[in-house]
């Protein structure tokens, strides 16, 4: 069998960098993948992570998901614009209190998590149509689901993105093209230390000082111990993507952190929203030491499964 076009945004790191270098360097050769950033100049770390396989099974090209234009001149240059499937992954974060963050970075955040992913379909979908063929997969998150404390704007452009899609599948469906929802919870990433650094050059100012309180000493502090324990790496979610990629029906919705389906669920538990809601105050406001002891026991757990690991392999059984 011809071996399948993916195009991947936003592969200059994270999810991107390690979904592009897995299908390029798939055992069977089943994928040629054009490797896409905004960025061209930021390609040193895909490219070594990729090896021989750049330009044999991988190549890279300018896109992005802001410009119109890139995404054009990047689907024209490629032979009969032709793309099997379209992986939607190039994204932005975004924490802390409404006051301190300006409406300029909300539309611009918008403008690439939401409308990024609408320029992308705009442009692949007709073709995938014509051709009666294809699938559009998109790496949303677990935000995208259930929102969480001081993510408002970030969870709004993930929530967006499944509207968006929920609505699309249907219509999609009807031209065999498949639409697919990836949603890991938190990956350790560029993506987690952007978003701290960003909240250490914030402007707390306009927000009152209680608030402000609560995001730096309860939301951060949490956050760090989450993404510790309960992170997943980008090989991880690069794995999840590919099953996704090869199923012969694929899911319209992934979740790639099992810890986080009950957190999902409890929406759907109860209608009137009082009992996430319930949850979540409590997690993050009375039982925040218990949670920390949680998620410092989970990660002690991890240690000690990875040292396991390690010594099977140091004495030569695997
Ligand atoms: N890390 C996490 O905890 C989670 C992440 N996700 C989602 O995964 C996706 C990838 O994030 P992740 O790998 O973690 O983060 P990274 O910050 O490592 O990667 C984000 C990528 O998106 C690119 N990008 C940003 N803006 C644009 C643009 N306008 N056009 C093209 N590319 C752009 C970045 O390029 P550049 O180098 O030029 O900035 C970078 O390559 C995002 O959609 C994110 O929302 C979902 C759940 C959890
Ligand atoms: C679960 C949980 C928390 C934080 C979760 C985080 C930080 C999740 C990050 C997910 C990401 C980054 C998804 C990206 O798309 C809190 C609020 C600390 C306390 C309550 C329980």
């Amino acid at each position: 069998m011809a071996p399948k076009t993916v195009l991947i945004t936003g592969c200059s790191s994270g999810i991107g960098l390690a979904l592009a270098v897995r299908l390029a360097r798939d055992k069977q050769r089943r994928f040629q993948v054009i490797a896409t950033m905004r960025n061209v100049g930021r390609s040193a770390a895909l490219a070594a992570a990729a090896g021989p396989a750049l330009g044999r099974t991988l190549e890279i090209k300018q896109l992005d998901v802001c410009d119109e234009g890139s995404i054009r001149a990047c689907l024209d240059s490629i032979p009969g614009r032709h793309v099997d499937v379209l992986v939607s992954n190039a994204g932005v974060g975004m924490v802390g209190p409404l006051e301190s963050q300006s409406l300029a970075a909300m539309q611009s955040l918008m403008d690439t998590n939401f409308f990024g992913l609408v320029r992308l379909v705009k442009e692949v979908l007709p073709d995938m149509k014509r051709r009666r063929g294809g699938h559009i997969v998109v790496i949303s998150s677990i935000m995208g689901l259930q929102g969480i404390v001081f993510n408002d704007i970030y969870s709004a452009s993930k929530f967006a993105v499944e509207g968006f899609c929920e609505s699309l599948v249907v219509q999609a469906l009807r031209f065999n093209v498949a639409i697919s929802l990836v949603e890991p919870g938190p990956v350790v990433t560029e993506f987690e230390t952007k978003l701290y650094e960003e909240a250490e050059r914030a402007d707390y100012s306009r927000t009152d000082p209680e608030t402000a309180k609560i995001f730096t000493d309860l939301y951060l502090r949490n956050s760090r111990d989450v993404f510790a324990s309960l992170g997943q790496t980008p090989e991880d979610i690069a794995e999840h993507t590919l099953r996704v990629i090869e199923a012969a029906r694929p899911p319209f919705r992934h979740q790639t952190n099992v810890a986080y389906t009950p957190m999902a669920a409890l929406k759907h538990a109860d209608p009137s929203g009082a009992l996430v809601t319930d949850a979540f105050y409590k997690l993050v406001f009375k039982y925040d030491a218990v949670l920390r002891f949680g998620l410092r026991a989970i990660r002690l757990l991890r240690w000690k499964s990875r040292k396991v690991k390690e010594g099977v392999r140091l004495l030569g059984f695997k």
